[in-house]
């Protein structure tokens, strides 16, 4: 028997870090930079105006009050996208629209709000001070500044951020593409019809999601039986689309655990009972470079083995720290109890009310009531060294992705 900590080590000590790939800009959403992305000009790289309005000097409306508006003439209309030769002198103005270059000369913009609008002459009636409704070249990002570390996972906004400075590819850590594949002879697909003995398989299902809600990309494999030769070739097979496999089921102690007799003795791969409930029994190895996880078949068993050992994982892959979920500090509403020496991850839903979190255990804890765990949104992590917890202890709370 081995701790969950000691089975983590063993995985995060031996799983590859991806090699970098120069990839298009939206190809990279997800992947996690491996290089520094600085902008090679300013942003703005001009000045520019805020407002749809006019570009004026700020000195020739001091003066201006809606009973004695300033009168201007304009010489002409700037819009976005204009090369910005234009300028002004003082004692005349130009219609101007937001993001358009400021023309030289100007020093302010007057919304077309304070003013009546006019095309040839207009009627200004509010003074502005120099630097109204003017932004300024550098004032977002200063040209040579390091928008994106090395390192920094590519959501939206950063996606938008390379594209602003003009990059169109991004050399990055792409998602790990994980192939995920259930064993089990009484697996039938969902939309079929069962047979005695028979349920439908959804740990691929959810565990391909996993990988999904973990920044990977699932492929989900066809569910296999527990035919060894068949087993060994489907996983074989998959190697050439695969970063990391994920296998659920067949590796516990019944004399057809498929995928603890076929993988024991392949590559690195090795078998292990770890302290924790549930998820007792674990595998984990490289199988010719590529980490293979097999997880318990036991629904919630298969899904908490994900979180605590693969979504780690899969993140170390792309070089970033392998953070488990998100956790909170909570207080639990309930007593509960917890076996001696197993670290043990209890269902829970958490509530925040009057400024702290509450949580509330699962009624049912089994491994195979996927029910609790659907609609559980939290994970109460209980040491090895707890036993029993009264009601009001605080303790600590892993966030499950939604
Ligand atoms: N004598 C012992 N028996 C068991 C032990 C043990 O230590 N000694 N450990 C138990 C624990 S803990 C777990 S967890 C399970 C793990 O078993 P396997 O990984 O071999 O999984 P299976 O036997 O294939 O299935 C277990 C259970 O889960 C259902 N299942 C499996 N795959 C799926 C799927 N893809 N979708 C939905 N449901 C699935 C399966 O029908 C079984 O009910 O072993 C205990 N036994
Ligand atoms: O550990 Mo098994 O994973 O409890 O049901």
């Amino acid at each position: 028997m081995r701790t969950v900590d000691e089975h983590l080590t063993d995985i995060l000590g031996s799983v590859p870090v991806l090699p970098p790939l120069d990839l298009a800009l939206l190809e990279a959403h997800g992947a996690v930079l491996a290089e520094p992305v600085s902008a090679p000009v300013p942003l703005p790289p001009f000045d520019n105006s805020a407002m749809d309005g006019y570009a004026v000097v700020a000195a020739d409306i001091a003066g201006a009050t809606e009973a004695e508006p300033v009168v201007l003439p304009v010489v002409g209309d700037i819009l976005a996208g204009d090369p910005g030769v234009s300028a002004i002198r003082p004692g005349l103005t130009a219609r101007i629209m937001t993001g358009a270059p400021l023309p030289a000369g100007a020093d302010a913009v007057i919304p077309v709000e304070w003013t009546d609008g006019g095309a040839a002459t207009v009627r200004i009636s509010r003074p502005a001070p120099p630097g109204n409704y003017i932004r300024r070249a550098g004032e977002d990002v200063l040209a040579g500044q390091v928008v994106a570390d090395a390192g920094t996972r590519l959501g939206a906004a950063q996606i938008g951020m390379l594209a602003a400075v003009g990059r169109s590819h991004a050399v990055v850590r792409p998602r790990p593409r994980v192939v995920v594949m259930s064993t089990g002879t009484e697996l039938r697909e969902p939309g079929s019809t069962l047979g005695a003995g028979q349920i439908w398989e959804s740990n691929s299902f959810m565990l391909t999601a996993a990988v999904a809600e973990a920044g990977g990309v699932g492929y989900r494999q066809e569910t296999v039986g527990d035919e060894p030769v068949k087993v060994l070739e489907t996983l074989r097979d998959q190697l050439v689309r695969a970063d990391a496999i994920v296998t659920s089921g067949g590796v516990s102690m019944g004399t057809r655990d498929v995928v603890k007799e076929v993988l024991t003795g392949v590559g690195t791969v090795e078998f292990h009972k770890v302290r924790m409930r549930p998820g007792k029994p674990q595998g984990f190895g490289l199988f010719e470079g590529t980490p293979v996880f097999t997880l318990p078949g036991n629904p919630v068993s298969a899904y908490i083995s994900f979180q605590v050992f693969v979504r780690p994982a899969l993140r170390a892959m792309q070089g970033l720290p392998p953070e488990p979920l998100p956790t909170v500090s909570a207080v639990l509403g309930e007593d509960v109890r917890s076996p001696a020496g197993l670290r043990h991850y209890v269902r829970g839903r958490l509530s925040f009310t009057r400024g702290f979190y509450t949580v509330a255990p699962a009624e049912v804890q089994g491994s195979h009531q996927l029910g609790s765990l659907s609609s559980a949104d939290a994970l109460i992590a209980l040491p090895e060294d707890a036993e029993a917890l009264p009601a009001g202890s605080h303790v600590e709370v892993m966030r499950l992705p939604s």
